[in-house]
């Protein structure tokens, strides 16, 4: 499978590149050169297989010519083992048509585990067939950050350096990142918000000379890997639903527009699908978008669902690439002037596809609350902020009743244990493995949202450099 990017003035690249690459040197983001087809017969084919044996089967023609294709499967099968669920990623029944799809059984407890677990594995299994080593960088609004510095701690032929908003993630999230004692892991607080890490990550990247020296990568959603196998756990729940029989719809709690466009990218393999509800908390510029067809930037607010306060939703970009008919110096053209100008305008037939396809909704904290405190006494099922706002956008958006309507619980409510003690007047308790993360030393250090300081605390760390020097 050959890759091309998003911005069309970069090399298509085979699926090991991609990875190892994260964003496309033009800028954009990696995207297959054609979707696999899903056809009926296949998704059919996977009924009753276990996830990590459809994960095999759904993320397989992705890798084709990788050198890791003849370890694929058992790659596959060894990221899900230490799932707490059997299920990896089971539903629960709400309502009588109304599903839960709980993606938070993974070590950090949130959806983040289940591409991060794979990824970790697939990169230390390309280094290794390659003998080379890669510094990662990333940014993160709590979650990412968790399950990557879980899933890469230790790993010798890698370097991970995570930057998170200072103080503008849960106690819980933090911890998470900042407790895990490992040489190769760096967490950095950045003085200022999730959209300045990761615009300072791609700064980082699109500096050629800084990303060649510490060879660069990236698992952000901005790497094609992490939606690849996010893709999964659309096309499992569907089947267990009764695709390709049964058409489904899916409610996504959304910030960077990865997890939903892992959900687009399902349906453009072949799966059956009704509209994928976009569920934003207070920092709403993609509700807005659907509703009028412009993106505008606003100040990001800090809210209950901190990893959802996003105004710059990097995935996006995938989506565009599709809407300008693969046009990428139209991407690139419209992406400059968004920055430049804070807003940019999609024509009305161009808006029509669009919302045939999806849907906004936004929800406020207060609203935050009540789905919480409503889900807790209609199903006794323990929501966080996060898997509330796709809940209520679920109930909001929902067309047909008869469309089973699968809502993403994108987090374990004992990451976020105020906002759910405000709700339901109880604290979720985090699992017995994780009891004394409140007692345990944290190691961060404080950075100004500067690109050259933060240049020179990575140069002076990297591996990769000291063994080039
Ligand atoms: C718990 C939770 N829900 C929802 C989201 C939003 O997902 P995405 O950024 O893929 O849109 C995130 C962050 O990614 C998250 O951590
Ligand atoms: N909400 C995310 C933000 C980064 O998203 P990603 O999917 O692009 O890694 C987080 O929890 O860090």
């Amino acid at each position: 499978m050959r890759y091309i990017s998003t911005r069309g003035q970069a090399p298509a690249l085979g699926f090991d590149e991609v990875l190892l690459a994260g964003l496309a040197r033009d800028g954009g983001l990696y995207l297959p050169e054609s979707w696999p087809t899903l056809t009926p017969d296949r998704l059919r084919s996977l009924a009753g297989l276990s996830y990590p044996q459809l994960a095999a089967a759904v993320m397989r023609p992705f890798v084709t010519g990788s050198a890791i294709e003849d370890r694929f499967d058992r790659l596959v099968a060894e990221a899900y083992a230490g799932f707490e669920h059997s299920a990896v990623t089971p539903l629960r029944q709400l309502d009588a048509n109304d599903w839960l799809l709980e993606l938070f059984h993974g070590p950090t407890l949130a959806f983040k585990d289940v591409a991060m677990q794979f990824l970790g594995r697939i990169f230390d299994a390309v280094l290794e067939a390659r003998d080379e080593r890669v510094t990662i960088l990333g940014a993160t609004s709590g979650d990412t950050g968790a399950a990557a510095v879980e899933a890469f701690a230790g790993r010798s032929r890698i370097d991970l350096f995570m930057l998170h908003p200072e103080g503008r993630v849960s106690e819980v999230q933090r911890r998470q990142m900042t407790t895990v004692q490992a040489d190769n892991v760096h967490n950095l607080a950045v003085r200022g918000t999730f959209d300045d890490c990761q615009d300072l990550v791609k700064a980082c990247f699109n500096d050629h000379g800084f990303r060649d020296g510490l060879h660069l990568s990236a698992v952000n959603s901005i790497n094609w890997a992490r939606v690849m196998a996010q893709i999964v756990y659309y096309v499992a729940s569907a089947v267990a639903l009764g695709a390709p029989e049964r058409r489904v719809a899916f409610a996504v709690p959304t910030g960077n527009f990865g997890n939903v466009f892992a959900g687009h990218a399902a349906r453009c393999m072949g799966l059956p699908m009704e509209r994928l509800v976009v569920a934003s908390n207070s920092n709403d510029i993609l509700a807005r978008f659907f509703e009028r067809g412009e993106m505008a930037i606003e100040s990001v607010v800090p809210t209950l669902s901190p990893s959802m306060d996003i105004q710059v939703s990097s995935n996006f970009e995938r989506l565009l690439f599709e809407l300008l008919d693969g046009q990428g110096a139209a991407v690139a053209e419209t992406l400059t002037s968004f920055r430049r100008e804070g807003r940019f305008a999609l024509p009305d037939a161009v808006m029509e596809q669009v919302r045939a396809g999806f849907d906004g909704y936004r929800l406020d904290d207060e609203g935050t609350v009540a789905e919480i405190a409503r889900c807790y006494q209609t199903c006794g099922a323990v929501l966080d902020p996060h898997s509330a706002v796709g809940l209520a956008a679920a109930r909001a958006r929902r067309d047909d009743p008869a469309v089973p309507m699968i809502t993403l619980a994108t987090a374990h409510p004992a990451k976020f244990p105020d906002a759910v003690e405000r709700a339901i007047g109880q604290r979720p308790a985090l699992p017995p493995r994780l009891a004394d993360l409140h007692e345990r030393p944290e190691c961060l250090t404080v950075v100004p949202a500067d690109e050259t300081q933060l240049k020179a605390f990575i140069g002076a760390r990297a591996r990769v450099q000291t063994e080039a020097a």
